[in-house]
């Protein structure tokens, strides 16, 4: 197999890691009540650190698709769309029923002369009724991040699958990109693996991510940890933690954990690399790639807005390969939260469990979203790829 340059190469100098040679100066002593200290720290120090991925509507998507984490909404309400999703949606109450019980409170002695008429009469009223209450319902709906009559599982939580790979047509969205012969995607897909990343990998991975999110996370339900850019969630901004601790980051992260990241970020590649006949030296890490921590708190910001449709490469420019590592297992850890991916006639949804890596080319071809978390906490890591050495990333290393 070909030994994965993992984004090391001359982009890296560009990557987040250049607010690495900024950090240092607010050292902080020890490990102290740090989120406490970050929810009050000046709101400049927020601001300076890890601006957010531009918002942008995706091209590929009707109005009311939104991009999902890491990426604030191009709108405040969702109005749902009528396209993929919409042939599932459950059916609308019948508009004629309203006034079919109106008619039987009626005497019974004027029911044969007047009855049919005033039906006629009535019925637009009602139908405008039926088709008010359907809209609310639809809207409520909507607005509680329900199902979209999923039927299909791509992957469930409880099969233990070697791969799983389905190839889709690839999208034009490539096409306004700098094409990279032997990496830009000419063969598209998605696929999903549980024999790439162990449970055990996963669990000590997680506890990376707990560490690191313990010391801040957001008001809303969604927060992020950058290893790379040192972009953490807190409260409803992100803070630097590599400038906010300095040389002390060596109290909290140790050079293991920045080994298996570096360690299962590579498997990753070399997977996304085999599946897609591509060589994974071809393949440079790009940003953002980070930690995500999803509860079933309410959103507080647009950052905290993470189930809306979007498309990857659209959101996040540089992406040509997607990968999502999850670290906690649907249903025994949370509820909802099943990433979907939405198509003409049946959404595919992959059930995250503990080592499982879904991953997929970045553009319209693979339009996706995730299901509100109704219960506990999900945790995952979002790994992308470019062909473009000039978006690579470096992985996170002590200076
Ligand atoms: O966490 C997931 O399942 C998907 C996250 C996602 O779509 C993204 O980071 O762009
Ligand atoms: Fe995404």
């Amino acid at each position: 197999m070909e030994e994965g340059r993992g984004g090391l190469g001359p982009g890296e100098a560009r990557c987040g890691c250049a607010s690495r040679s900024a950090h240092g100066s607010a050292a902080l002593g020890a490990r102290p009540a740090i989120a406490r200290a970050w929810r009050s720290a000046p709101r400049s120090t927020a601001e300076r650190v890890a601006p957010r991925p531009r918002p942008r509507q995706p091209r590929a998507t009707s109005p009311g698709v939104r991009p999902g984490l890491g990426a604030a909404p191009a709108f405040r309400l969702a109005p749902r769309r009528a396209g993929p999703m919409a042939p599932q949606r459950r059916g609308a109450p019948k508009a004629h029923e309203g006034s079919g019980a109106t008619e039987r409170r009626r005497p019974s002695s004027m029911k044969s002369v007047r009855a049919p008429r005033e039906a006629w009469r009535k019925w637009p009223r009602a139908a405008v009724l039926g088709a008010g209450a359907t809209l609310a319902a639809l809207l409520l709906w909507g607005s509680l991040g329900g199902d979209d009559g999923v039927t299909e599982v791509l992957a469930h939580r409880s099969e233990v699958l070697p791969g799983r790979f389905i190839e889709v047509p690839c999208s034009e969205d490539y096409d306004s990109h700098r094409r990279f012969e032997g990496c830009s995607p000419t063969k598209c897909g998605r696929g999903v693996t549980d024999a790439v990343i162990t449970r055990d990998e996963a669990r000590r991975i997680r506890s990376i991510a707990e560490k690191g999110l313990s010391l801040g996370g957001s008001d809303g339900g969604a927060s992020i940890l950058d290893l790379h850019s040192g972009a953490l969630s807190v409260g409803k901004h992100f803070v630097n933690l590599y400038r906010y601790f300095g040389d002390k980051i060596e109290n909290i992260f140790s050079e293991e954990d920045f080994q298996l990241y570096r360690d299962v970020r590579q498997k990753v590649q070399l997977a996304i690399a085999q599946a897609f006949g591509i060589s994974a030296a071809s393949l440079y890490l790009t940003k953002p790639t980070f930690f995500s921590r999803i509860n079933s708190t309410e959103a507080r910001t647009a950052h905290d807005e993470y189930w809306h449709a979007h498309v990857d490469k659209v959101t996040y420019g540089s992406f040509d390969y997607t990968s999502l590592l999850y670290l906690s297992d649907y249903l025994d850890d949370f509820g909802g939260g099943r990433f979907v991916f939405m198509e003409e006639g049946a959404n595919k949804t992959v059930e995250p469990r503990a080592g499982r890596v879904s991953f997929f080319t970045s553009g319209s071809e693979n339009l996706h979203r995730v299901e509100k978390v109704h219960w506990g906490t999900r945790y995952a890591v979002t790994i992308a790829f470019s062909c473009n050495p000039d978006h690579g990333i470096a992985d996170p290393a002590f200076r």
